[in-house]
């Protein structure tokens, strides 16, 4: 499938700060890619890159078929962009405003602005000094959508939203990726898009630590499990202690010859099921797993398909 962006080796120095150290990834035609990363991180620094506001220091970037650094202003009338913080002119309306903004990156479908802005419940004739933070966010959002471009670059889109928003915000993206647009997603929370997001890459410090599904995210995730169990602690521990991505966190004897087991797991259920199955269970709970902390984690983990290379030291 073709890519609209193409990212190789992507790196970006700031005088004494290397913001992106080199970073690797595509996202298909018609995709949704999400980049998630604590503050800080080079999600805005990858974006800016992507749109020519900034220069990279070092790497490839294809977007649309072109380099963004010869590409021309023509390209970015195919692009929608909500930058992190959408710079206001304060005594114009957002009518104006979007207006102003439909000259440069239209053309925009008669009744497409309104139709926007009231599915987002946003006033366009307010000055847009009078509007609340998560208002001007969805002025942003508008003339993102409005010209329905084949590419939208969000820097946190979700940023500001109420809840419902959030959720109508979902629904935007769900109708753009039906109509074969792709879109390039930040947060610094997986749970703001992982509805929306085919794929996910965790950036933290410069580095992508992994890229992967929100499927395959939840699969490799931790998950609290309790068992009731006609049988004495040891004889549970025992059979469960040996499974991979088994951490045990507590029994407790019971009387009547039952015990309980508390422990965290990420490995296969089949083989959960496998090692219990000479062990008379009287009840099982194996909770959904907790996808925020699974990404917390890899914060925390090393570089998994950056530029790193061996005997390099980790950042
Ligand atoms: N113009 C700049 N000059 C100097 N340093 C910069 C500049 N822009 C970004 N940085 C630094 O580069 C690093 C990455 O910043 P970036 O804004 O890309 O992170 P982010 O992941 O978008 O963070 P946040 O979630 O806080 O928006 C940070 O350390 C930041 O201070």
């Amino acid at each position: 499938m073709e890519n609209v962006i193409s990212v190789q080796g992507l790196a970006k120095r700031f005088a004494r700060r290397e913001a992106l150290r080199g970073i690797d990834f595509e996202i298909p035609r018609g995709s949704v890619f999400g980049v998630i990363g604590p503050n800080g991180a080079g999600k805005t620094t990858a974006m800016r890159c992507l749109l020519d506001i900034i220069r990279p220091t070092a790497g490839t970037v294809r977007v649309l078929g072109a380099d963004p650094r010869r590409a021309g202003p023509e390209i970015r009338r195919r692009i929608g962009y909500l930058p992190g913080e959408l710079a206001l002119e304060r005594r114009i309306t957002g009518r104006r405003m979007m207006d102003h903004f439909a000259a440069i990156s239209g053309p925009v479908a008669p009744g497409r602005i309104e139709e926007l802005a009231s599915r987002l419940g946003l006033e366009l004739d307010r000055q847009s000094r009078k509007l609340s933070k998560g208002n001007k966010q969805k002025l942003g959002l508008v003339q993102a959508f409005m010209h329905d471009p084949e590419l939208l670059i969000l820097d946190e889109p979700t940023s500001g939203l109420d809840p419902l928003m959030q959720r109508e915000f979902l629904g935007m993206v769900e109708d753009a990726r039906g109509r074969g647009q792709t879109l390039f997603l930040s947060s610094h929370l997986i749970g703001e898009i992982e509805q929306a997001a085919d794929r996910v890459a965790i950036l933290r410090d410069g580095f992508i630590v992994r890229t992967a599904t929100v499927q395959e995210l939840r699969a490799g995730a931790r998950r609290r499990l309790r068992v009731l169990a006609a049988t004495d602690p040891e004889a549970l521990a025992g059979a469960l202690e040996p499974l991979p991505g088994l951490q045990l966190l507590d029994t407790e004897r019971l009387g009547d010859g039952a015990c309980t087991l508390e422990a965290k797991f990420s490995g296969e259920v089949g083989a959960l099921l496998h090692a219990l199955a000479g062990i008379q269970v009287l009840d099982l709970v194996l909770e959904e797993p907790d996808l925020e902390e699974a990404v917390l984690e890899l914060y925390g983990s090393p570089p998994g398909n950056g530029r790193h290379r061996a005997g390099e030291p980790r950042p």
